[in-house]
């Protein structure tokens, strides 16, 4: 109902807007036709988007904001104060903004649009493409509840959605954001070392996709802490042990852990670079 007969255009038609489509219309939260996506300049993709969901697609950014409802912006954080510059004589009131872009403040966005623009600020990550994305959302200034139901709805479509405050969208997006990278870097080390010691990289890949996997299962499952979970692996001076201790020896858990909070210091670099920037 709350999205019956709406129009959602995506400004930027990258892989963050392609994972969203995907899912919206994989879950058929919305139908192909309620679906407008246009970009700066790769028509083929914009081709390839409408072959493959059924999507409406254009090359006229105007036109395609002109019809939208919900506009979700969905470029990088350089090329935002140009989107929205470009598009301003066409916005209207009762649009919804709905930004992706990592560390932008939706103040900024408001501003830029002119001054009373409804924007939801949102933080998903790449499992979007496989429905499995940890989004965060938070309303900006003129965003109702209304705006965040409708919005949590969109991105059900791509895995969970949490509400919070716009304060907390730095710390998610290191954490969540930016999390799946982490795991992956780690991935990439514990291939490297299953492969030199004599596993085939098919026989490597398929070990490693599936102790994740079943992490990640594991995880969903149980009220143990990962503290638990990880001291469950741990037979008195076993392999994992001999493993662990190498790493708290070279302080693999301050590494991590400083990492994270570099991540998140870096997206508070990217909005106070934009905030000052007004
Ligand atoms: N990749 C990730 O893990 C995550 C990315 N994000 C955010 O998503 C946003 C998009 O990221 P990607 O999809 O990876 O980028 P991308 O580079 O794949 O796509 C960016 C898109 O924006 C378009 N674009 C540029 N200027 C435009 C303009 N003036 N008007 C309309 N479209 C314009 C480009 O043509 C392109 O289609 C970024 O702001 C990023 O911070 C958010 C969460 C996670
Ligand atoms: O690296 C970035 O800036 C974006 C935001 C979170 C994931 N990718």
């Amino acid at each position: 109902m709350m999205l019956t007969n709406k129009t959602i255009t995506f400004l930027g038609a990258g892989a963050m807007a392609e994972a969203i489509i995907g899912g919206l219309v994989r879950n058929q939260i919305v139908t192909p036709q309620q679906i407008i996506a246009t970009n700066l300049s790769d028509t083929f993709k914009l081709e390839r988007l409408e072959q493959r969901y059924g999507i409406q697609t254009t090359s006229d950014r105007e036109q395609a904001v002109k019809q939208a409802d919900f506009v979700v912006l969905a470029m990088k954080p350089k090329n935002v104060e140009e989107a929205i510059r470009e598009i301003k004589s066409v916005i209207y009131k009762e649009q919804l903004f709905i930004s992706v872009i990592a560390g932008i403040p939706a103040s900024y966005i408001e501003d830029l649009s002119g001054g009373q623009a409804r924007v939801v600020r949102t933080m998903p990550n790449t499992s979007a493409k496989v429905g499995a994305s940890a989004t965060a959302i938070s309303a900006g200034t003129f965003a109702t509840d209304e705006d965040l139901d409708t919005v949590s709805l969109l991105f059900s479509a791509v895995g969970t959605v949490t509400v919070v405050p716009e304060s907390k969208m730095d710390a998610v997006t290191g954490v969540a954001g930016s999390g799946p990278a982490y795991f992956y870097y780690l991935i990439e080390a514990m291939e490297k070392a299953a492969v030199e010691s004599g596993l085939t990289p098919e026989e490597a890949t398929s070990l490693i996709t599936q102790t994740v996997v079943g992490v990640g299962k594991r995880l969903q499952d149980t009220s143990k802490t990962s503290r638990e979970l990880y001291k469950e692996v741990m037979s008195p001076n076993g392999t994992t042990e001999a493993g662990i201790t190498l790493l708290s020896e070279r302080n693999g858990q301050d590494a991590m852990h400083d990492a994270i909070i570099k991540a998140i210091a870096r997206s508070k670099e990217l909005g106070s670079v934009f905030t000052e920037s007004k």
